[in-house]
């Protein structure tokens, strides 16, 4: 008698192959995180013509970042403070809501807003982690929960607002606490029980590989928080995560590399154990984590073949790494980049000029929150393009006294976000960049910031939504704009999904801004344009 009909289990094969399924089973929707859909029911000839389906207000303020995720006619979505809605996918039937009890957590280690960015699926569970530090399996037709295990106690430095991915039964997990001194790990659970199977800390003690990077005790208070959904490699059978910024930001308090802190990582699913790795920014003084998703794509560059990664990182840098072995294939400036200043051998150089200490303050780019921050980006097979939502900004920074306290920010600096001077008129862009050369293809400018994720279908089209509340449809090769969204009811930060029930495609995307941006921008949060955004969540669904 559920209108959605009865539910399809999610196996480890049906995951192998969501780059075909007509849902969007998991958060980058395939295990390489391309955010490509194979759907062309909507397309570049057809696009003018979409028009809302459904909506459905959240009642919540809080930034809205969880993309749908659909199998058949169920969706699941969460919302910011760790809740939990279920819809019937193709008429927006609310079928059940879950709600976390956080009123006994002080949310005090959570950098920059409530937010979650959505669920797995696997078997007939929903996997959700929270902002206290548990990951939950609820059934995925009642929202009854079937376990909750504890990873960590909440405020003393770990949060969790990440979508869990599921890797051959079990449940993988990171955390966020990059800002408060902890040190970043990944987790694997059961996905039947919840038992954990294994942790892998991404700050190696000293004795273990990487460990000598580290000053002395420095490792305990090292951050390397891992707050963002990975990939996996069935050909090399390889966990690909990335790993955020070392703790206190004030690097010349922890002299050395500080492995594995912005970097990519590759793991065994079946140990955590760590094969390889690439640095992105060798002791990061600002903030530039590595979290943001690789995306494995196959690239050839300058006539040779690569099983490639490639990541558009918080530094300004779009990199191609080898995701056999670690190694980097090519970088190139996305952004305007002048903390990471080039390469040598393979590996990033830092501007001095550009390193903030305590009687020291620079002004250099990106700034903290990135060329892009975790807004993910889509990579294209067609067009062979990766769609990166871009943010044009640099800042001031300098140093400052800090000494670790648990569940306290542990940062020694201080800092404003400011405008890019190579980018006057703009805070954000949307820029097509060819995977073959790591150059750009198209870009469309936009004087606010632009914090939406991006999708990309077999219909030649791009969706991503804008802070001024439409959700936009570019074409894939030339980036012309072949559709916008009537106007939504809050600026968009959100992912979109697409999926199919039946014949009919559709296209969905949270409106509710929030997030780092508005917390933490500065001089472009200040922007009156910025500011005078709307609040307030509210899902929107599409179709023609
Ligand atoms: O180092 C961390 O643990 C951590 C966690 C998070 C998070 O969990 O949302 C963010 C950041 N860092 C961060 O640096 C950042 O700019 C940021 C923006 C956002 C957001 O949701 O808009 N989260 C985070």
């Amino acid at each position: 008698e559920d209108p959605a009909g009865p539910y399809q289990p999610v196996t480890s094969e049906r995951l192998g192959h969501a780059a075909q399924d007509n849902g969007w089973l998991m958060y980058r929707h395939d295990y390489s995180s391309t955010g490509y859909s194979v759907l062309d029911g909507v397309n570049a000839g057809n696009v003018a013509q979409l028009k809302p389906v459904w909506d459905y207000e959240t009642g919540s303020k809080s930034g809205h970042e969880a993309p749908p995720i659909v199998n058949g006619d169920y969706m699941f979505i969460t919302t910011p403070k760790n809740g939990l809605l279920a819809f019937q996918a193709s008429t927006g039937k609310l079928l059940w809501k879950y709600q976390r009890d956080l009123s006994d957590v002080g949310l005090k280690t959570i950098c920059c807003d409530v937010v979650n960015r959505g669920v797995a699926l696997y078997g007939s569970n929903v996997y959700m982690a929270t902002l206290d530090n548990h990951v939950l399996a609820l059934d995925a037709t009642t929202g009854k929960v079937v376990w909750d295990q504890a990873l960590e106690a909440p405020d003393l430095g770990y949060a969790m607002t990440l979508a869990p991915l599921v890797v051959k039964g079990h449940v993988i997990v990171g955390v966020s606490g990059g800002e408060y001194g902890g040190r970043g790990f990944i987790a694997s659970l059961d996905a039947r029980t919840g038992k954990q199977i294994w942790r892998q800390s991404t700050i190696p003690a000293p004795g273990e590989p990487g460990g000598d990077t580290w000053p002395k005790g420095a490792y305990k208070t090292g951050g390397g928080a891992t707050w963002l959904t990975g990939s996996y490699d069935p050909q090399t059978d390889s966990l690909i995560w990335g790993v955020g910024n070392p703790g206190p930001w004030l690097a010349v308090l922890r002299p050395g590399d500080n492995l594995y802190t912005d970097s990519v990582i590759a793991l065994n699913p079946a140990t955590g154990k760590i094969k390889w790795h690439y640095q992105y920014t060798p002791n990061d003084t600002w903030d530039y984590d590595g979290t943001n998703e690789p995306v494995l794509t196959d690239l050839t560059y300058q006539g040779k073949a690569y099983k490639a990664l490639v990541s558009a990182s918080r530094n300004g840098w779009f990199y191609a790494v080898d995701r056999t072995n670690g190694q980097l294939i090519y970088a190139e400036k996305f952004a305007h980049a002048t903390s990471v200043s080039g390469f040598k051998d393979g590996r990033p150089v830092t501007d001095p000029a550009m390193r903030p200490d305590v009687d020291k303050e620079i002004f250099t780019c990106p700034s903290f929150l990135g060329g892009k921050n975790w807004w993910p980006i889509a990579v294209d097979p067609q067009t062979h393009f990766a769609y990166v939502p871009t943010l044009h900004t640099c800042m001031k920074m300098k140093g400052a006294s800090v000494s670790y306290k648990a569940g306290l920010p542990f940062l020694g600096e201080t800092f404003t976000v400011m405008r890019d001077p190579e980018h006057p008129d703009e805070w954000g862009s949307v820029q097509a960049i060819d995977l073959n050369s790591g150059k750009q293809a198209w870009s469309f400018k936009s004087a606010l910031p632009w914090n939406g994720g991006m999708l990309a279908t077999a219909g030649g089209l791009v969706f991503s939504g804008s802070a001024d509340g439409y959700l936009y449809a570019f074409d894939a090769k030339t980036g012309s704009v072949l559709w916008k969204s009537p106007k939504m009811s809050s600026g968009v930060l959100g992912v979109p999904s697409t999926w199919k029930v039946g014949d009919r495609q559709y296209v969905g995307v949270y409106a509710g801004w929030g997030g780092g941006v508005p917390i933490w921008g500065g001089d472009m949060a200040k922007d009156p344009r910025v500011r005078s955004i709307p609040l307030g969540g509210h899902l929107y669904v599409f179709a023609l």
